[in-house]
């Protein structure tokens, strides 16, 4: 076909004349003409993007390229004979992943089929990657379909690879330098394009899905184990967390819902698309035969189904309603813990002074606040660390002071701690290390509900619910004479003991919890056996400090979104920190020293292995 023949068709289809391309094509025509202004008499040469700007790219896609790697490579195996090119493109249509012939890497550089071109629509015209990004659908852009003359020998196919909440994020794309003239030749390589992306929203799903079921579904029972079709995370309140872009186009469809609006499905209860609920999970997992998982979708579609739970310790505890969720939140499903919670839920509704006890960091004042949560009071909470107030300040902080009480007192006076919790919780933390003139000052504000600023006359009406928290032995404190008896014994009207971190058998629910707390918005983070092996071995002398601390760390040095041993503090990966060292060393004397070999062996950027290198005190030339 001559170019003004082609400029013609594309001209005429524009008008709305009849044409025998697929709809997708004259569609992809439109916008090239109406929103890009591409001229399709002007050929665009293929754009390859820097070094630099590539490597942004794939840094931003590095982990889905890791994810993705083992089914390209496969996908690649099948096509590599017949000569096509695979490309895997990000959602701006940037090849960041590339598998080709080196022996044609020139020619494939010149028609785009490489690593870094740039085959956004609005750049390339109609092509494979910019329509399937346009449409979200796999296609194939056959030839004289693509809107210029540049790219006409080519015949590119790609499927979109969404992620797990349905926005699309990638594209993978095989494409032939030349191809046989009818377009129906590339069927086969749409079923593989789509199956290859099918299975990387899979892998995709489970990498991301840790603290949820998730459920597999088949048409038909022989492939659900090896081969599904689709699949959703579903958490434990029965909401769908996550998806595959099957299960995705299933849920919508099954509700009468447009695929293309993900947010309708994500988030919902599962039982609006399926006849299931979170409690039926357990009695869909593999214990049954294939053949009797069945299940219904809302609109009759039968399904073959496969439940897989989450990992044990990773699993969130069936909700307790005896204990409120701000309570819930310290832990528990273990019966110490759970004991203690009860106990705790009990003191919350009562006006009782509570005791905390417990070493350092293991969360007195976290308790402390969840209390006052659970205790319905109006007032605010507020938290006094007794030993950090110097003690010539002490008495005006706690109290308050009138009107130029004392040199540098605020000219208006100022309001006290205690009076500032009135209707709230006044937590007064380390109360041991109070010094006795203030104890004597406590007790009476309260035995007598009121409170008198410093050179003040006017004593103040306060109803506080006083949580206090000591990491010492105050029964002690009292026998030595250093802490008064009658505070002591209005104190305690209750006490609470939390145990040391090392001893608390929720210590895996503690471990996902603080992940979550430290996770990228968005994504979950993991942690790698041998990492969790050293966390359970440690002996926390910190208690939940520590631990938060450490895993802070450990998110903010990880990649991959996976915590290894070499992302805890020296302390905790200790020996085992050497065998990771070894291996990589290993690894790389196999790959005789070069760093690019290694980093393509193992699917990450040579940036990541340098990082690493050092991080293990491994220098780039050992
Ligand atoms: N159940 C929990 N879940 C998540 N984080 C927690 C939990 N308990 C405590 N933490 C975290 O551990 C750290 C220490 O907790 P907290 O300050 O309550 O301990 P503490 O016993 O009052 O310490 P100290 O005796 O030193 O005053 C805080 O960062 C807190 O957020």
């Amino acid at each position: 076909m001559s170019t003004a023949e082609h400029v013609r068709e594309i001209e005429t289809a524009w008008r709305g004349g009849t044409s025998g391309r697929d709809a997708y094509v004259v569609q992809s025509w439109r916008r090239c003409l109406d929103e890009y202004r591409l001229d399709p008499a002007v050929n665009c040469e293929a754009v390859i993007l820097p070094e630099g700007r590539l490597k942004e790219h794939r840094q931003q896609a590095e982990e889905l390229i890791v994810i993705a790697r083992s089914g390209l490579e496969r996908l690649y195996g099948h096509v590599s004979g017949q000569n096509y090119v695979l490309l895997l493109t990000n959602r701006q249509g940037i090849a960041v992943e590339y598998f080709g012939d080196p022996r044609q890497t020139h020619e494939l550089r010149k028609a785009g089929l490489y690593l870094g071109a740039d085959w956004a629509e609005a750049r390339a015209g109609t092509c494979a990657v910019g329509a399937c990004i346009a449409t979200g659908e796999a296609l194939t852009i056959h030839q004289t379909d693509h809107f210029d003359m540049t790219h006409t020998p080519l015949s590119c196919t790609a499927a979109p690879i969404y992620d797990t909440t349905g926005e699309l994020s990638a594209v993978l794309d095989i494409s032939l330098l030349s191809s046989p003239r009818e377009k129906i030749s590339q069927t086969l390589a749409r079923h593989l394009v789509t199956a290859t992306a099918r299975r990387i929203e899979l892998a995709n799903l489970m990498a991301q899905t840790r603290r949820q079921w998730v459920l597999r579904f088949a048409l038909s029972p022989e492939f659900l184990d090896v081969d599904p079709e689709g699949a959703v995370a579903i958490d434990n309140a029965g909401r769908i967390a996550g998806m595959t872009h099957a299960a995705a186009r299933m849920l919508a469809q099954s509700a009468e819902l447009d695929w293309r609006r993900p947010e309708l499905v994500l988030g919902k209860p599962v039982s609006h698309f399926l006849n299931l609920t979170v409690d039926d999970l357990p009695s869909l997992t593999r214990a049954r035969p294939t053949q009797e998982r069945v299940l219904s979708a809302r609109n009759g579609q039968l399904l073959f189904a496969h439940a897989i739970e989450p990992p044990p310790g990773t699993r969130i505890r069936a909700p307790s309603p005896a204990i409120p969720v701000a309570l819930r939140e310290f832990g528990g499903g273990v019966p110490g813990i759970d004991t203690l919670l009860e106990k705790a839920t009990r003191l919350a509704r009562t006006a009782l002074p509570v005791c905390l006890h417990g070493e350092t960091g293991t969360g007195k004042e976290f308790l402390a606040r969840a209390i006052h949560a659970a205790s319905g009071l109006e007032g605010p909470f507020v938290a006094v660390n007794c030993a950090a107030i110097p003690e010539a300040l002490a008495e005006a902080e706690l109290f308050g002071h009138a009107p130029g009480a004392f040199t540098g007192a605020a000219p208006k006076g100022r309001k006290g701690l205690v009076e500032t919790a009135n209707r709230g919780t006044l937590f007064l933390d380390e109360i041991g290390d109070m010094p006795l003139l203030l104890q004597t000052r406590l007790l009476r504000v309260l035995a007598e509900q009121e409170v008198l600023p410093l050179g003040g006359t006017q004593p103040r009406q306060v109803r506080v619910r006083v949580i206090s928290a000591s990491h010492r032995d105050l029964a002690t404190l009292v026998a030595e004479g250093r802490f008064r008896e009658d505070l002591y014994y209005r104190l305690h009207a209750a006490a609470l003991t939390l145990p040391p971190l090392r001893e608390r058998a929720d210590f895996d629910w503690l471990v996902e919890r603080l992940l979550a707390r430290h996770s990228p918005s968005g994504r979950y983070l993991s942690i790698a056996p041998k990492a969790r092996e050293a966390l359970r071995a440690h002996r926390w002398p910190g208690n939940l400090r520590e631990l938060d601390n450490a895993i802070a760390t450990a998110a903010a040095l990880c990649e991959g979104g996976e915590i290894g041993l070499v992302d805890l503090p020296e302390r905790l990966a200790g020996g085992l920190a050497g065998s990771e060292a070894e291996q990589l060393r290993a690894a790389l004397t196999g790959c005789g020293g070069n760093v690019s070999a290694l980093a393509r062996q193992l699917g990450v950027d040579r940036t990541t292995i340098h990082r690493r290198m050092r991080r293990m005190g491994l220098m780039r030339h050992s």
